[in-house]
């Protein structure tokens, strides 16, 4: 049965840990899904494992669309989301476009990093029929605002402000969060505060899911890894046996252990 926006929900409501991961390929989308993976991401990430750039600014709108046709192929139950890249959201008119591009390309739903002055672009895709994961926390496209790739929300105010952007987006019509790089305390209190799954990476273990990018779990990164990320390769015999210990893992909450985790 495919994975919906429903299903996740209803495995929030139920306490099941959505595990999730990034994909590029048709290959590694087929054995993620057959692994039994809940969703995949076609992230913009690819401008750094793929391309071998230091940032995802580079990456264009059709690039994800050509890498979201080869994953779509390669799927077959996992809920397929797309990454927005940077300034693919100048104006609603091209947010739209751009958008459709990545629905047409077998998105079913795209994600987009901000916070709660995008309500009304989220309200505007999804009366158009797209679905919205908002990307909040260390968003990656403001690496050049932030000064590097820092945690974000360890503030009282900045957490509380977060929790009220988060509250603005679901109200919005966004039916998924990912909060990446946040203390596990922030990434715990989003998950309570709403009804529509928090997805986690580098948010602590008390999130609905987690989310991974697929060359840290197989331990093919180069340079530094963040500190949320493991090699689950490492301690199996194969790849296909690495990822079905990542997805029990994040299913028990296993994973992130404490090493993995900001506090
Ligand atoms: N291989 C890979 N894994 C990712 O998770 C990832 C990418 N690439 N590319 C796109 C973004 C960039 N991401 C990053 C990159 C670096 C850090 C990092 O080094 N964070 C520091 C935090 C430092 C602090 O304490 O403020 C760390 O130690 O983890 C975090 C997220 C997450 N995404
Ligand atoms: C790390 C995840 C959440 C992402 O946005 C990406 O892979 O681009
Ligand atoms: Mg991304």
């Amino acid at each position: 049965m495919p994975i919906t926006t429903t299903k996740l929900m209803d495995m929030k409501r139920n306490q099941q840990k959505i595990a999730s991961l990034t994909a590029y390929d048709a290959s590694f989308a087929a054995l993620f899904d057959k692994a039994g993976i809940d969703m995949l991401l076609v992230g913009d990430s690819l401008g750094m494992v793929l391309q071998g750039h230091d940032s995802t600014i580079p990456v264009t709108i059709e690039n994800i669309a050509y890498h979201t046709q080869a994953v779509a192929r390669g799927n077959g139950n996992a809920l397929l989301v797309a990454d927005m890249p940077f300034m693919s959201t100048p104006t609603l008119e091209q947010t739209l476009q751009n958008a459709a591009t990545l629905m047409r390309a077998g998105a079913q739903m795209v994600k987009i990093e901000g916070g709660a002055w995008l309500c009304e672009t989220i309200q505007a895709l999804v009366r158009r029929a797209v679905p919205v994961c908002v990307h909040m926390g260390l968003t990656p496209q403001s690496v050049n605002v932030f000064g590097g790739y820092k945690v974000q929300g360890r503030s009282e105010a900045d957490m509380a402000e977060m929790l009220n952007q988060a509250k603005a987006v679901e109200q919005a019509g966004a039916q998924l969060l990912v909060a990446e790089c946040i203390p596990a305390q922030l990434g715990k209190a989003l998950s309570q505060a709403l009804t529509i799954p928090v997805i986690g990476i580098g948010a602590g273990v008390d999130t609905d899911g987690q989310i991974l990018v697929m060359h840290d779990l197989l331990g093919i990164t180069q340079g530094q890894l963040p500190k949320f990320a493991k090699n689950f390769l490492a301690q199996s015999n194969s790849i296909p046996e690495a990822v079905t210990r990542y997805i029990t893992d994040v299913r028990r909450g296993l994973f992130p252990s404490e090493q993995h985790t900001f506090s």
